[in-house]
């Protein structure tokens, strides 16, 4: 957040806020932060801060987002949204109800790269479903001049044809996250298909559009929980016959050209495939290798990078979420009906991505056994019912 908003206009670092104050000046100092403060309500509190970066473990997103569009604050909020869906759906209420934004942080989705692909895929078998916003629809490559991504089914086969498969991974390995980080507790919302797979999910989403079922998840615990998924792997249907399937780690053993996470997509059409290396830090290298067919059985592979201007992820997201804000703060002062109901219908569909993101790592967990996560309040209080109950498993799980 720091850095990109030395590159994005009217986007400034004006505070930061830390549960010890004394880090958050030291942070302030370092960074060139104007204000610091030592807690989260305080920085609320300042009448100079318009949007806040929610940036707090999982379990706590719904929370101080919450807090923050009660305070008149726009929200650009971690991924996933919030520990499950029904706390995506109360934080969206709130922002519709206050008319601000609250922005998930998927900023893979910015980038060009995203863009590049669903232009290739351009929502195969999904004629009319809508693709999960911030993409822009554009002829898919290789259809005739003047074709629209909407137009009909033959142009939204693109190149690949008929989809039949699309699959995507998150891979992180296993030395990056030691036991106590947040990731793998359950009072913060852990666990990998939380912290990876909502990016898979979500990519599979953006790229194909449609309403997916979770038909079958597989969870491998982490060490010492009973609860916390180090490993998680599921199948999705949709109405059209294709399949897709999701991966997420935080145990690879990689021997791969040194990205984290490694991130891929990979589809299948009757017509031919792509891969996709690294998209969710495109920046730091990326290929999308696309194989097509003739029906004459010829075959062609082309290898295309997207950097588009070079920038990361980050300052994609951050100049998205920068005229999200300037067109809500806008269609406010025209005081123009036709403004406000379209700023209003861009903010419920924003919304609606990221409940339905949630809802569909409800499935997950549930497909797998284990539960939805909850909210830290409700899992620190389940936690303390536990202990209650059963003294002696709870302790050990604790350790
Ligand atoms: N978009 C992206 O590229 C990335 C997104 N993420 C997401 O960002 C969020 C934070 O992840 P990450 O930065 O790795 O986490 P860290 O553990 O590094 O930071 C979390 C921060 O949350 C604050 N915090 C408040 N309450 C607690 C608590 N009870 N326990 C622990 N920390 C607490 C702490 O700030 P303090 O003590 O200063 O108040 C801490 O620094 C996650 O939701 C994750 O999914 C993470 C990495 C990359
Ligand atoms: O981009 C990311 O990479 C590693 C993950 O653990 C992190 O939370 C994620 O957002």
């Amino acid at each position: 957040m720091v850095w990109p908003s030395r590159r994005v206009a009217q986007a400034e670092v004006v505070a930061v806020a830390a549960r010890d104050g004394s880090r958050a000046k030291e942070y302030a100092k370092q960074h060139g932060i104007a204000s610091s403060y030592g807690s989260y309500e305080a920085l609320l509190a300042d009448p100079d801060v318009d949007a806040v970066y929610v940036g707090l473990p999982n379990g706590l997103h719904g929370q101080w987002a919450r807090a923050a569009l009660e305070a008149g604050k726009h929200v650009l909020c971690e991924k996933p949204f919030t520990a499950n869906e029904e706390e995506a759906r109360e934080v969206q209420a709130l922002a519709r109800k206050r008319g601000l934004v609250c922005r998930e942080a998927f900023h893979y989705r910015e980038h060009p790269l995203m863009e590049h692909l669903q232009s290739v895929l351009c929502s195969p078998g999904a004629a009319g479903k809508a693709a999960a916003p911030g993409l822009a629809r554009r002829a898919p490559v290789g259809a005739p001049a003047g074709t629209n991504a909407g137009d009909d089914q033959a142009a939204l086969g693109g190149v690949l044809g008929r989809l039949s498969a699309i699959d995507v991974a998150v891979l992180i390995p296993k030395w990056v996250f030691g036991g106590a980080n947040i990731r793998f507790q359950e009072t913060l919302a852990g666990g990998a298909a939380m912290d990876a797979g909502c990016y898979c999910l979500h990519s599979i989403r953006s790229l194909i559009g449609g309403k997916p079922q979770v038909e079958s998840a597989t969870a491998t615990l982490a060490p010492n929980s009973q609860v916390v998924d180090g490993s998680m792997r599921g199948a999705l249907r949709w109405d059209d016959p294709h399949r897709s399937s999701i991966r997420a780690t935080f145990t690879a053993s990689l021997q791969h050209d040194g990205l984290f996470p490694t991130s891929t997509i990979s589809v299948r059409g009757d017509k031919g495939s792509l891969q996709c290396s690294n998209f969710i830090m495109p920046v730091f290298g990326n290929f999308v290798r696309l194989t097509t067919r003739t029906e004459a059985g010829d075959t062609t592979t082309t290898t295309t990078r997207v950097y588009g201007s070079g920038e990361s992820t980050y300052y994609y997201q951050l100049s998205r979420f920068v005229r999200d804000v300037q067109a809500v703060q806008e269609a406010a002062a025209s005081g123009d009906a036709g403004a406000l109901v379209a700023a209003s219908n861009a903010l419920a569909e924003e919304g609606a991505d990221s409940i339905e993101n949630m809802r569909l790592l409800d499935q997950v967990y549930t497909a797998a056994g284990l539960a939805p996560r909850l909210p830290s309040a409700l899992a620190i209080m389940r936690q303390l019912s536990l202990a209650k109950a059963q003294p002696q498993e709870t302790a050990t799980r604790l350790t």
